[in-house]
């Protein structure tokens, strides 16, 4: 099947490429940072700003309202929007998610542009926090529609929207909307389809079948009633950062070994068959070194950097609150650290099985130092991993979709990432689930420099439309 009006929505999606672009600068210019308090009202009003573009596109919108943030009650949590275009009973209806908070961002992290100003370069590269991650293809569902509705093309099926601010910060409050909503706002969602991931390169664009979870933990130390002179105390006191280094140099090795006892027998052993899936997948070393920026990949081949970041866990420092990193030489104690670590899971591991690993291991870290100061472990947040059964007729469409704006055949992927949100829709709905990214390796989510090029925002809006089209028309398997 070949859905013929497509030729006259891909035009339209090329003339309104302008209009898409500011709607994208729009969208970069409010900095909607879920992890920080300060920046609350902007989450919100970003989904205000969200529901306004969809209502103008005749969609009906509700910001349902997530009430306060869990172990930080002084704040609400930003609205889930809850939207629909279309309610034709002849039609089938695709639930669309992403999210419109982004990670936070500040010029002097090491951004070469202002993060909440869309600066494209002569490369075409969109530079701009969000731009890939997720704002860029959230909105290529709106450019999607409005293409359409410009094209005087009908939308082949009916659309469900569910778009969260808090995606970035663990999807606080989303799980139960979802649960008390599966009988209710969701329940004629045929399929779901997400965009917020990236192809593994920079060329071919995959469609994804799994995300690994995420375990996010902290260890606090305290001791010293308040920052100490290093001088005039050093070598008289326990500190507490010497305690919190030792700890979180405990977890892993510089190879990425998790040094943690019992974590490699929670995972999956690896088949032959499984094996098998990872040497059609067009991916390099090259890719990888691009995308790193550098040559500092751990494993020597293409097979095992792709199953390290598919199907083996990881656990990465993050960071320590606290501690002096700011230049300069101030010869600080500092009296109270945080130190912030996560643990990537794949399948079979179960969130609390892996959190009694960890906090047993931290313990026993922390009493082997037989320090005065106090410990405390502390679970930030945990969404599970999730694998989906790819052959289902919303991965066949979306097959066809990549085939006819690219011209070839998609990879199939399980993403390093994690997005909570893809289990639940596949637990409570028990509709399948599908990630269509957009973007590619080298767009440096959460990083520094983070941007969508203009080839994956425009083609990218073309992909999302005409995955509709065969998602409408695809044979039921
Ligand atoms: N694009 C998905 C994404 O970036 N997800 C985040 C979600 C997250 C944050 N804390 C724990 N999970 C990710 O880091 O994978
Ligand atoms: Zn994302
Ligand atoms: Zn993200």
């Amino acid at each position: 099947m070949t859905p013929h009006h497509l030729d006259s929505y891909f035009k339209h999606v090329d003339g309104l490429q302008d209009k898409f672009i500011d709607r994208l600068r729009e969208a970069v210019a409010i900095p909607s940072i879920s992890s920080e308090d300060a920046r609350r009202p902007d989450v919100v009003k970003m989904g205000e700003w969200l529901a306004a573009q969809i209502r103008a596109l005749g969609g009906t919108v509700e910001l349902r309202p997530l009430g306060r943030q869990p172990g930080r009650e002084h704040l609400d949590l930003p609205p889930c929007l809850l939207g629909r275009l279309g309610d034709d009973p002849t039609k089938r209806t695709i639930l669309l998610y992403g999210h419109y908070d982004v990670q936070p961002a500040q010029k002097s992290d090491g951004w070469a542009t202002d993060p909440f100003t869309l600066s494209i370069d002569d490369k075409g590269r969109m530079f701009g926090r969000g731009s890939t991650d997720d704002k860029g293809p959230v909105l290529g569902w709106l450019n999607a529609i409005e293409a359409h509705q410009k094209a005087g093309v009908e939308l082949p099926v009916n659309l469900l929207m569910c778009f969260e601010g808090m995606e970035e910060n663990g999807s606080e409050g989303l799980d139960d909307t979802i649960k008390s909503e599966a009988k209710g706002f969701f329940k004629d969602a045929d399929v779901v389809c997400i965009s917020d991931n990236y192809w593994l390169g920079t060329e071919k664009p995959c469609l994804t079948y799994g995300v690994r979870g995420c375990n996010y933990y902290s260890v606090e130390i305290s001791g010293p009633g308040q920052d100490l002179h290093s001088g005039v105390y050093g070598g008289l006191a326990h500190e507490p950062m010497t305690d919190l280094i030792k700890i979180m140099g405990s977890l892993v090795d510089p190879d990425g070994k998790i040094l943690i006892k019992g974590i490699d027998e929670l995972v999956a052993p690896l088949t032959d068959a499984e094996a098998a899936l990872y040497p059609p997948i067009a991916f390099t070393m090259q890719d990888l070194h691009q995308s790193l920026g550098n040559e500092v990949a751990i494993h020597g081949n293409k097979n095992d950097a792709l199953m390290h970041k598919m199907r083996y866990p990881s656990l990465s420092l993050h960071g320590i609150e606290g501690a002096f990193y700011t230049p300069g030489a101030k010869t600080v104690i500092p009296a109270k650290v945080i130190g912030k670590f996560s643990v990537r899971t794949v399948p079979n591991m179960e969130i609390d099985d892996v959190t009694k690993l960890v906090h047993k291991h931290v313990e026993e870290q922390f009493a082997k130092l037989k320090s005065k100061n106090k410990m405390k472990f502390n679970i930030v947040h945990c969404g599970k991993w999730w694998v989906e059964n790819p052959n289902h007729w919303n991965y066949t469409a979306a097959a066809k979709a990549v085939e006819r704006v690219y011209g070839v055949q998609p990879d199939m992927t399980r993403e390093g990432g994690s997005i909570p949100v893809t289990l639940t829709f596949q637990e409570q709905l028990g509709k399948n689930v599908l990630l269509l990214p957009m973007g590619s390796s080298t767009d440096a989510a959460h990083s520094i420099n983070e941007k969508l090029d203009k080839r994956n925002y425009i083609e990218g809006t073309k992909l999302l439309g005409a995955y509709l089209h065969y998602a409408a028309g695809e044979p039921t398997s």
